[in-house]
């Protein structure tokens, strides 16, 4: 509709020119110029036009509208969309992250989205679900040198056929210094992930927020235990599984080196965010930008929230889905999955050589 009024204005104009004084074969060549200019701004106005590249929202947005339908409760409502004030965050904060999609129909996103190119990210939040990996993604944004996919991208475990290209074409541009980023829970437990990962850069610095949290459901003693009265704990179900953490990081042993992980602690991400946000600046090689001053604990919410997120005066929590209420678990309960999870635990601490507490 912007391109038909756009035309009935120019029609307008042209139709106010007085050719008088102009002879027919000129009024002629005037009109020929005006319908190859018409013509010209009616395709690149509909996207067609080659010299100028199709912005990036376009061909990312597509694939973010497929992502919420397999993960609708992620990213879209839990963005806390934070942006920040120097050139290189403008650019980025224009850039189509998800959940901003509605800032991207301005003119300008268009010119913004071809500063730099798509990378392979070169550090990947890969676990764990339900850890603060949200959170976690949503402060290192607020970060000028962060760029991160605002969906969980899900490659390397359910969309690896897809490609490498393909995978790399969903990333924001970066300028030189930014780091490109991702987060997808699910990688942390995806046998194949770790050789995949390794195969794409054997350099991805790799984060796990890890924590101790009983995973919250109304029938949890039911899940969790194969018989209630013997109390042997159901391996199966997935809660359970996941936190065999030690399990799940000897796989990816196999293939990166201790040095390229960080564990981020997700109890210390929601008492101190500052201080987890400085050790992963530090780990991500960044400038300690994101600090103390950027949160606030909002008592209602029961979390950290951002204090003001660029792009907004007013300060942001997560969505509805992140901070639940959680049930109560009986302290038999309790006591029956740490006793589960303990040699685990120990021997996750010594691979690790991290004491996290737990116990
Ligand atoms: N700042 C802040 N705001 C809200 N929630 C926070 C925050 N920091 C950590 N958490 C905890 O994050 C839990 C959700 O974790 P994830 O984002 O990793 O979940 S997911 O795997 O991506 O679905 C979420 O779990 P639930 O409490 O079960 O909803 C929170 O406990």
């Amino acid at each position: 509709s912007s391109v038909k009024s756009l035309i009935w204005h120019v029609s307008c104009v042209v139709s106010g020119f007085n050719f008088g004084h102009l002879k027919v074969q000129s009024k002629l060549s005037v009109f020929f110029t005006m319908i190859i200019l018409f013509t010209y701004l009616f395709y690149c106005l509909n996207g067609y036009c080659d010299s100028l590249p199709r912005p990036v929202y376009d061909q990312q947005s597509n694939f973010q509208n497929k992502i919420i339908l397999h993960d609708g409760q992620d990213a879209s409502q839990d963005q806390l969309g934070a942006y920040n004030a120097s050139p290189v965050s403008i650019v980025r904060g224009q850039l189509s992250d998800l959940g901003n999609s509605a800032n991207v129909q301005s003119n300008n996103i268009s010119i913004a989205n071809n500063f730099g190119s798509k990378k392979f990210p070169q550090a990947i939040i890969i676990g764990v679900k339900k850890g603060g990996t949200r959170a976690l993604l949503e402060f290192l944004r607020i970060h000028p040198d962060v760029r991160a996919v605002g969906a969980e991208p899900h490659f390397f475990d359910r969309f690896y056929d897809k490609g490498l290209e393909w995978y790399r074409n969903l990333m924001p541009r970066t300028l030189e210094g930014q780091i490109t980023m991702e987060k997808t829970p699910s990688y942390f437990i995806t046998k194949e992930a770790p050789r995949r990962v390794f195969s794409m850069s054997r350099h991805t610095k790799l984060i796990v927020v890890t924590l101790t949290k009983s995973p919250g459901l109304p029938s949890f003693q039911n899940l969790a235990f194969r018989n209630a009265t013997t109390g042997l704990i159901d391996t199966s179900w997935s809660a359970v599984r996941i936190g065999i953490y030690a399990k799940h990081l000897e796989n990816w042993l196999r293939f990166f080196p201790l040095s390229r992980f960080l564990f981020v602690s997700g109890e210390r991400l929601v008492t101190d965010p500052a201080g987890e946000m400085g050790r992963v600046q530090d780990f991500l090689g960044l400038k300690r930008v994101v600090t103390d001053k950027h949160f606030y604990f909002n008592q209602t919410k029961g979390f950290p929230c951002l204090k003001k997120p660029e792009g907004s005066s007013r300060p942001r929590c997560l969505g509805k889905s992140k901070g639940r209420p959680h049930p109560q678990i009986p302290s038999e309960v309790l006591l029956r999955l740490r006793d589960f999870y303990r040699p685990f635990n120990l021997k996750f601490y010594q691979m690790t050589g991290h004491d996290f507490g737990w116990d």
